[in-house]
């Protein structure tokens, strides 16, 4: 392939017509702007509103400390918690606004990590503390002002989820509500918080739980909507005994892992850094402290990314592809293109070329960024914007190895996104699994004969895994399953165990310490020989 072809637009060797598959992100876009307008003047409203109401109907509610004593205001970083929390409720994304906050007032050090816990914890386990707020305002959430009620969650992960002592959470919570909810509120705010530290989190579980038993226990316990409870257990299979592990893992913060991108950076290099190496991907290391720190990250030449997501891309690499020279390969839904970088450099070694598509222009220019390193040195890599649905009719028979990374719920990252679990629904999985089934059907169409096809998401549910492949298995009989399993390969070259039984692979965060990825691997059977027709 020639060198003008690197990083170059797939959009320009096809004449430079574009593809416009990007409508619906960019009307998401527009409705969140718009939201985070309303949300700025909002504030302002549900403050004064708040005051006005704590004075008609919470007169009898009075601060812990004589009047004197009160602070006026909350603690910084208890504020820029609240503010995510608040955010969060007109549908931004903590881990997107947090860091933003912190760095606006300055906030670092233990103070950003203390606003951090507070914040995704509160949200994580916002459905157990729902449950406890409840019980100790006597009245349902639905019941208590918005505002109000993320003072709350934040005082009742300090009391039963933080190590935080009762009286430290507790006045300086109400401090912040005498801030951000008035004064009547934050009587509001102090009795309700005295009531939750009276107990233990196990009595409180206890209390909460009473009367309900299996799914729905477990779903207030370990704070997940039920429907995703049972979505697990059925994932699970004959190892759901593992749900309540699972969900424990959901609520634990990921460590951060970095890639080592080969070729451009080692393994040897972040632990020199001061990472240390991991036994599960080959090629990442684990980092405590801020990234960007790192320059092999800001060079682009390491980053930060799940190691299920790595091991997925270095199997991808790993299996047979067609046996021709100078392959080609295709990432189908590249966007913001962590895989495809990683796919980049193996396709190098391989002396292979990668084709990186994702269908959200500003996702797509994510894509090029991170591939930055891999073009500087030399990966031939083309990167297009267009609706991959498209591509196996536009492009049939032509690529020696597609990736489908396809869109889907996420339900295997709750880690990562302590607000995701409440923001999705059962009606998500409609249109995603007609969404994950046309990418794959496309993905077939444009795969060479012999060729091999990886089907990915990171979400464990059935209906956007096992399903999704069985149905693309019934409509291409010229497709088969392949094992897995042999690709997927730990730091020591040994079989990462607990995958299940094949041939799809199914990794976990409470046995692997990854996202729950799904992968299962396809092969389009040789074009068929003269002489095997007759
Ligand atoms: C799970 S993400 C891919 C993550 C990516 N492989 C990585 O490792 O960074 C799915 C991507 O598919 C894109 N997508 C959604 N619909 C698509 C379509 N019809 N064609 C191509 N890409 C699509 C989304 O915009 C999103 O960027």
């Amino acid at each position: 392939m020639a060198d003008e072809r690197r990083g170059g637009s797939r959009d320009d060797r096809r004449g430079g017509g574009g593809r416009s598959g990007g409508r619906r992100d960019d009307d998401r876009r527009e409705s969140r702007e718009q939201r985070e307008e309303r949300f700025r003047t909002e504030r302002r409203d549900d403050r004064g509103r708040q005051r006005s109401q704590a004075r008609r109907g919470n007169q009898g509610y009075r601060s812990a400390a004589a009047p004197s004593q009160r602070r006026r205001a909350g603690d910084p970083a208890r504020r820029a918690a609240w503010d995510v929390l608040r955010a969060v409720d007109d549908g931004a994304y903590a881990n997107l606004e947090l860091p933003k906050l912190l760095r606006h007032n300055g906030i670092g050090g233990r103070d950003a990590a203390f606003a951090s816990e507070l914040c995704y914890g509160s949200l994580r386990m916002r459905g157990f503390y729902d449950a406890v707020i409840e019980r100790a305002a006597g009245r349902p959430v639905s019941q208590i002002d918005a505002p109000v009620l993320s003072t709350m969650r934040l005082g009742a992960h300090q009391l039963l989820g933080m190590r935080v002592p009762s009286h430290a959470a507790a006045s300086e919570t109400v401090a912040l509500a005498r801030e951000v909810n008035g004064a009547g509120a934050a009587g509001f705010v102090n009795a309700v918080l005295r009531r939750i530290s009276e107990r233990s989190r196990e009595d409180w579980v206890a209390e909460v739980t009473g009367g309900l038993s299996g799914d729905a226990a477990l779903a207030i316990e370990h704070s997940h909507p039920e429907w995703i409870v049972r979505a697990l257990r059925t994932s699970l299979g004959e190892q759901a005994a593992e749900l309540e592990d699972l969900l424990v893992a959901d609520n634990e913060p990921a460590a951060v892992s970095l890639v080592a991108r080969p070729g451009l950076a080692t393994v040897d290099e972040l632990v020199a850094a001061g990472a240390v190496a991991s036994s599960m991907s080959p090629v990442a290391a684990t980092w405590e402290g801020d990234p960007g720190a790192l320059p092999a990250v800001r060079e682009t030449r390491a980053a930060v990314q799940d190691e299920g997501s790595q091991l997925l891309a270095l199997a991808m690499a790993a299996v047979p592809g067609t046996g021709r020279d100078h392959e080609e390969w295709l990432d189908l839904c590249a966007g913001p293109g962590g895989k495809a970088a990683l796919l980049a450099t193996l396709a190098h070694e391989q002396g292979a070329v990668l084709f990186a598509n994702e269908v959200n222009p500003k996702r797509t220019e994510l894509v090029r960024r991170t591939m930055a390193a891999a073009l500087d040195a030399g990966a031939e890599v083309m990167i297009g914007t267009g609706d991959g649905r498209e591509l196996g009719g536009e492009e049939p028979d032509t690529y020696d190895r597609v990736l489908v990374d396809a869109p889907c719920t996420g339900l295997g990252a709750l880690r990562r996104r302590p607000e995701a679990r409440w923001r999705k629904t059962v009606a998500d999985l409609g249109d995603l699994t007609v969404l994950q089934g046309e990418l794959l059907d496309s993905a077939i169409r444009a795969t060479r004969p012999g060729g091999v096809i990886g089907y990915a998401t990171c979400s464990p549910h059935l209906a956007e895994t096992v399903q999704v492949v069985r149905d693309a298995l019934t409509a291409h009989p010229e497709v088969t399953a392949e094992d897995a399993r042999p690709y997927f390969r730990a730091a020591d070259g040994s079989a990462i165990e607990g995958v299940g039984d094949g041939p799809w692979v199914q990794l976990w965060p409470h046995r692997h310490h990854t996202d729950a990825m799904f992968f299962a691997l396809l092969r389009k059977s040789p074009v068929a020989q003269p002489d095997s027709e007759s």
